[in-house]
C-alpha cells in the first residue's frame, strides 16, 4: 500500500549573524547552509498497519509525512502510495488520504466546526449520503455533539483535536497520517482519541501511521515501530522484538544499578543512546 524508497530530502536555510552590521551585509551575499532532513528512508506498509514512527526532536518525522502526503517533494528516491506519486498526483491522491498534524490546524478558525466540515466535504466531493453517515459515526464516536456549532477558536486544545481528526475522515480516507495526535491532551482525551484510532483501524481497516513523542501512544497503539534519528532509518520492527533486546538484565541505569522492568520510555532512551541520536 505503501512504498517509500531511498528518499533524501534537504533544507537550504540562510545563516545569520546577529547584529546590525551581518544583517545588512546579509542583504547583499546571503549565506546557506544545508540541512539533511532526510536520508535514504526506505519502508513498506501494508493496508490495515498501525505503524509507530517515532524519533527524538529533529529526526524527520514530520518531513517523511508531509513527503507522504504530498506536501513536499524530495531531492531523491520514490514514493509510491496506493499507486499514485503523491506530491505529482496530489489531486485525485489526496482523496485516499487523511492527515492531521497536531500543531496545525486544518480547520477554519472563526466559523462553526460544522461549517468547516462541510467546506471539506465540498473540497473532497464527498457524496451526501457518505458525508452524513460518516459525520454521524464520528459526531458520536469523538463525542462532537456539544462542541459542533462552536467557532474553533473556542474550543479547548482536546476538544479542537478531535474536531481534527473528524476532518480528516470525513471523505473516509483508506490512509490516516497522524502527526502528534495527541500532543497537549489530558489523560482522558488521550485515551479518546487512543480508542477512536484503534475503532477506525479495526472497523474500518484504515492503514495508520502516528508519529508521536507519547510512549504510551505507541505501546497502546502500534505492534510495529520505525525509529528514525538524524534523518535516518535506524529500526523498523515489532515492539516486543524490542522489549525482548532491551530485557532487564540488558539495561543498566547511568548509576550502575539494573532497572527492573523498562518501560517503553526505558527502551526508547537506551535504543537512542546505543543509535547514539540523542
Ligand atoms: N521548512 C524547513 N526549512 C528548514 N529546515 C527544516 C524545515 N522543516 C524541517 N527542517 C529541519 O529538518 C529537520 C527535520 O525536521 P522535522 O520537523 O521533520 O523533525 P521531527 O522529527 O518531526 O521533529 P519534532 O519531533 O521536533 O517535531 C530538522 O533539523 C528541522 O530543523
Amino acid at each position: 500500500m505503501i512504498t517509500v524508497s531511498g528518499i533524501s530530502k534537504s533544507f537550504k536555510v540562510a545563516k545569520r549573524s546577529s547584529g546590525v552590521r551581518s544583517a545588512v551585509k546579509s542583504l547583499f551575499r546571503r549565506e546557506y547552509t544545508e540541512v539533511a532532513a532526510l536520508n535514504e528512508i526506505s519502508f513498506h506498509i501494508a493496508p490495515g498497519e498501525i505503524v509507530g514512527y517515532i524519533g527524538p526532536n529533529g529526526a524527520g518525522k514530520s518531513t517523511t509525512i508531509k513527503v507522504m502526503s504530498g506536501i513536499l517533494v524530495p531531492d531523491r528516491g520514490t514514493c509510491t502510495i496506493m499507486g499514485y506519486t503523491p506530491w505529482l498526483d496530489r489531486v485525485a491522491y489526496v482523496k485516499n488520504i487523511g492527515v492531521v498534524f497536531g500543531q496545525r490546524s486544518q480547520l477554519w478558525w472563526d466559523v462553526p466546526v460544522i461549517d468547516s466540515f462541510e467546506l471539506l466535504r465540498d473540497i473532497y466531493g464527498v457524496q451526501e449520503n457518505e458525508y452524513k453517515s460518516n459525520l454521524k459515526l464520528l459526531v458520536e464516536t469523538l463525542d462532537l455533539k456539544d462542541i459542533i456549532h462552536t467557532p474553533v477558536r473556542q474550543l479547548s486544545l482536546g476538544q479542537r483535536m478531535r474536531c481534527e481528526i473528524a476532518a480528516s475522515l470525513l471523505h473516509s480516507p483508506s490512509i490516516l497520517f497522524l502527526d502528534e495526535p495527541t500532543i497537549g491532551l489530558d489523560a482522558i482525551s488521550k485515551l479518546a482519541v487512543r480508542q477512536f484510532i484503534t475503532t477506525i483501524n479495526k472497523e474500518k481497516g484504515v492503514t495508520i501511521i502516528l508519529t508521536t513523542h507519547d510512549m504510551n501512544d505507541i505501546e497502546a497503539l502500534a505492534q510495529r515501530i520505525i525509529l528514525i534519528g538524524k534523518g535516518s532509518l535506524l529500526y523498523d520492527g515489532n515492539l516486543n522484538t524490542l522489549r525482548e533486546r532491551f530485557a532487564p538484565s540488558n539495561l543498566v541505569t547511568e548509576a550502575g544499578s539494573s532497572i527492573n522492568a523498562p518501560s517503553i520510555d526505558d527502551i526508547i532512551v537506551q535504543m537512542y543512546k546505543e543509535y547514539q541520536i540523542t
